[in-house]
C-alpha cells in the first residue's frame, strides 16, 4: 500500500493546495469530505491526516466536526486554521471570537525545537485568515508559536503526534510553509517520499481498466491539454473500447477545428476512434438572445451532453463518459465541498441534472494544470500539445460579453488570431499562462478616414499564472500592444477601439464571464 496523506475537507478555500503541496513532497495525497472521513481513514490507513480550514466557527451548533476517535488511532494529525480550532475544541481547549482578527501576512514567532518547525526561521511570515482564535490550548498540548494578537498560533502534543497551526502553511504567502508541511510529512509521519507522477499515471490506468472492464467509453476531446491527457490515458487503458468525440460548437478559435482534427483524426499520430461533430447551428440557436453569463454556461453544458448522448447512441451501449475535468473547474463551480460558486464550468456545475451515462470518469479531477501537463509528459504526449494555453469549453461564448451572434464570433476570432500571431512572433508566448482577445459589449465613437464610427471595443488579455487559481496581468512591451492595436482596427471590421486588461485574479477572473 502506497503512503497516503489524507486531507479532511472542512470547506476551506485552499484545501486542494494542501494536497498539492504534499504531492510536491513526493507523497500521494487526496481529499475527503469530513462527512466520510472516518470510513476513508479506516479503508486507506493513511500515514498522516491533515484537517483543512473552513468558514464556520467550531463553537456553533451544527458546525462540521469529526469523531474524537480520529485522535486515538496513532496516526499523526495536523490541524490547519479551522482544523486547529476543531482539534482544540474537541480535546478540551477553548475557542472563541478573537479580540483582533488577523488577515494576511503576519509575523509568527516559532519554536524551532518543534519537529514541525525544524529548519524554519524563528520569526517567519505566515498567511493568517481568521476571526476566531484559540484562547486556551487543550490539556496536554504545548504552545509552539505565537503572534502579537494570537497567543496560540501553533500547538503540539508530540507524544501523540498531534499538531495544529492557526495560519495556512499551504499558501505561498506563508514563506516557509512548504518546509513545515514537508516536516510534518517526513519528520512526524515518517513518509519515505516515493510517489511520482509516473506512479499516478500507472495507478490511474489500472484503476480505469478495472472499472471499465469490457465496457465502451466515450471521451469528450477538445484537443486542449486536459482532455488530450485524459484521452491518451484512456487509450492506454482500454484501447479501441474508446471513442473520442470532438464537438465543433462554432465557438472555437480561428482554424481550431481543422487543427484538432489533423492531430487526433486519421492523419494524426494517434490511433483513435475519433469523431468530429458539426454542432454549430444548434449551439447558435440555443444561445440566441441569451445575455446572462451563468445562463450561457448552463445552456452550453447541457447541449454538450446532449451531443455526447446522441453520438453514444450511434455506437451502441456506452456506459462511461470521460471528461478532462481538473481541480480548478471543480472548486470554482462550487462542487469541491463547501466552497462558493464563482462560475459554473460547463463540464461540472453546468451539467444537466439528468445524464444518460452510467458514470462520468474524470481521471484528472484532483490535479492542477501544471500537474496535468506533467502527467501528459509521462504519457509521451508531445511538448507543443502539453504546454498549450488552455481554452475554455464554452469557448468564445464567454469571451463575448452579452449575446452571442455569428457576426461577433467572427470579430473576436479575427482579433484573437492577430493577438496570438503577434505574441508568438515576439516570442512572448512562452512566458504567458493564457492570452486572448475578448469582445466587450461596449460600442463607442471613433473617427476613421474622416468618417464617424460607432463600433465595438476589443479587450486584450494576457496573464501569467501556474495553477490558474490566481493570475497576474502580464507586463508586455508597449510596442507589441501598439502594433496589435493598429492591426486589429485596420483589419477587423466594426472594431474601433482596443484596450488592455490590467486586472489580476483575484479580483477579476481570467475569462470575462
Ligand atoms: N469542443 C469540445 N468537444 C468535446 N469535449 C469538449 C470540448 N470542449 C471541452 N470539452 C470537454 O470539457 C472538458 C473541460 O474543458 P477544458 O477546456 O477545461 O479542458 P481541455 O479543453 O481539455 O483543456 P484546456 O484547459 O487546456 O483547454 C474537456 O476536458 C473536455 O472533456
Ligand atoms: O473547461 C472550461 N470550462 C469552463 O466553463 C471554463 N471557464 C473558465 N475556464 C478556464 O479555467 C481557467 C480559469 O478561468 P477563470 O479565471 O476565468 O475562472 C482559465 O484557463 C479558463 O480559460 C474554463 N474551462
Ligand atoms: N480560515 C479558517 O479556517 C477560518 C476558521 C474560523 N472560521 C475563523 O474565522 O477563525
Ligand atoms: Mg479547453
Amino acid at each position: 500500500m502506497a503512503e497516503t496523506i489524507l486531507v479532511v475537507d472542512f470547506g476551506g478555500q485552499y484545501n486542494q493546495l494542501i494536497a498539492r503541496r504534499v504531492r510536491e513532497c513526493h507523497v500521494y495525497s487526496e481529499i475527503v469530505s469530513y462527512t466520510k472521513a472516518m470510513e476513508a481513514i479506516r479503508e486507506k490507513k493513511p500515514a498522516g491526516i491533515i484537517f483543512t480550514g473552513g468558514p464556520n466557527s467550531v463553537y456553533l451548533e451544527d458546525s462540521p466536526s469529526i469523531s474524537t476517535e480520529v485522535f486515538e488511532l496513532g496516526i499523526p494529525v495536523l490541524g490547519i486554521c479551522y482544523g486547529s480550532q476543531l482539534m482544540m475544541h474537541l480535546l478540551g481547549g477553548h475557542v472563541c471570537v478573537a479580540p483582533e482578527r488577523e488577515y494576511g501576512k503576519t509575523e509568527v514567532n516559532v519554536d524551532t525545537k518543534s519537529k514541525l518547525f525544524q529548519g524554519v526561521s524563528e520569526k517567519t511570515i505566515c498567511w493568517m485568515s481568521h476571526n476566531d482564535y484559540i484562547e486556551k490550548a487543550a490539556p496536554g498540548f504545548t504552545i509552539s508559536a505565537y503572534t502579537t494578537n494570537c497567543p496560540v498560533a501553533a500547538m503540539e502534543w508530540p507524544e501523540r503526534n498531534l499538531y495544529a497551526v492557526q495560519f495556512h502553511p499551504e499558501v505561498l504567502h506563508t514563506q516557509e510553509g512548504t518546509k513545515m508541511l514537508s516536516n510534518f510529512v517526513y519528520n512526524v509521519c515518517g513518509c519515505k517520499g516515493e510517489w511520482t507522477m509516473d506512479s499516478f499515471v500507472e495507478k490511474s490506468i489500472e484503476a480505469i481498466r478495472a472499472k471499465v472492464g469490457d465496457g465502451k467509453v466515450l471521451c469528450a476531446l477538445s484537443g486542449g491539454v486536459d482532455s488530450s491527457v485524459a484521452a491518451v490515458m484512456l487509450a492506454k487503458a482500454v484501447g479501441k473500447q474508446l471513442t473520442c468525440v470532438f464537438v465543433d460548437h462554432g465557438l472555437l478559435r480561428k482554424n481550431e477545428s481543422e487543427e484538432v482534427c489533423s492531430v487526433f483524426g486519421p492523419e494524426g499520430p494517434y490511433d483513435l476512434n475519433f469523431i468530429c461533430v458539426d454542432a454549430r447551428q444548434r449551439f447558435y440557436d440555443k444561445l440566441k438572445g441569451v445575455e446572462e453569463p451563468e445562463k450561457k454556461r448552463k445552456i452550453i453544458g447541457e447541449e454538450f451532453i446532449r451531443v455526447f448522448e446522441e453520438e453514444a447512441k450511434k455506437i451502441g451501449t456506452v456506459d462511461f463518459l470521460v471528461q478532462g475535468t481538473i481541480y480548478p473547474d471543480v472548486v470554482e463551480s462550487g462542487a469541491g465541498g463547501e466552497s462558493t460558486v464563482i462560475k459554473s464550468h460547463h463540464n461540472v456545475g453546468g451539467l444537466p441534472d439528468y445524464v444518460d451515462f452510467k458514470e462520468i470518469i474524470e481521471p484528472l479531477r484532483d490535479l492542477f494544470k501544471d500537474e496535468v501537463r506533467n502527467a501528459g509528459r509521462q504519457l509521451g504526449i508531445p511538448e507543443y500539445l502539453v504546454s498549450r494555453q488552455p481554452f475554455p469549453g464554452p469557448g468564445l461564448a464567454i469571451r463575448i460579453i452579452g449575446e452571442v451572434t455569428e457576426e461577433k464570433i467572427k470579430m473576436v476570432q479575427d482579433a484573437d488570431a492577430i493577438w496570438r500571431e503577434e505574441i508568438a512572433a515576439a516570442g512572448e508566448d512562452k512566458n504567458l499562462g493564457q492570452y486572448f482577445a475578448a469582445l466587450t459589449n461596449m460600442r463607442s465613437v471613433g473617427v476613421m478616414g474622416d468618417e464617424r464610427t460607432y463600433d465595438y471595443a476589443v479587450a486584450l488579455r494576457a496573464v501569467t499564472t501556474t495553477d490558474f487559481m490566481t493570475a497576474e496581468p502580464a507586463y508586455l512591451p508597449w510596442d507589441l500592444i501598439a502594433k496589435v492595436t493598429s492591426r486589429i482596427v485596420n483589419e477587423v471590421p466594426h472594431i474601433n477601439r482596443v484596450m488592455y486588461d490590467c486586472t489580476g485574479k483575484p479580483p477579476a477572473t481570467i475569462e470575462f464571464e
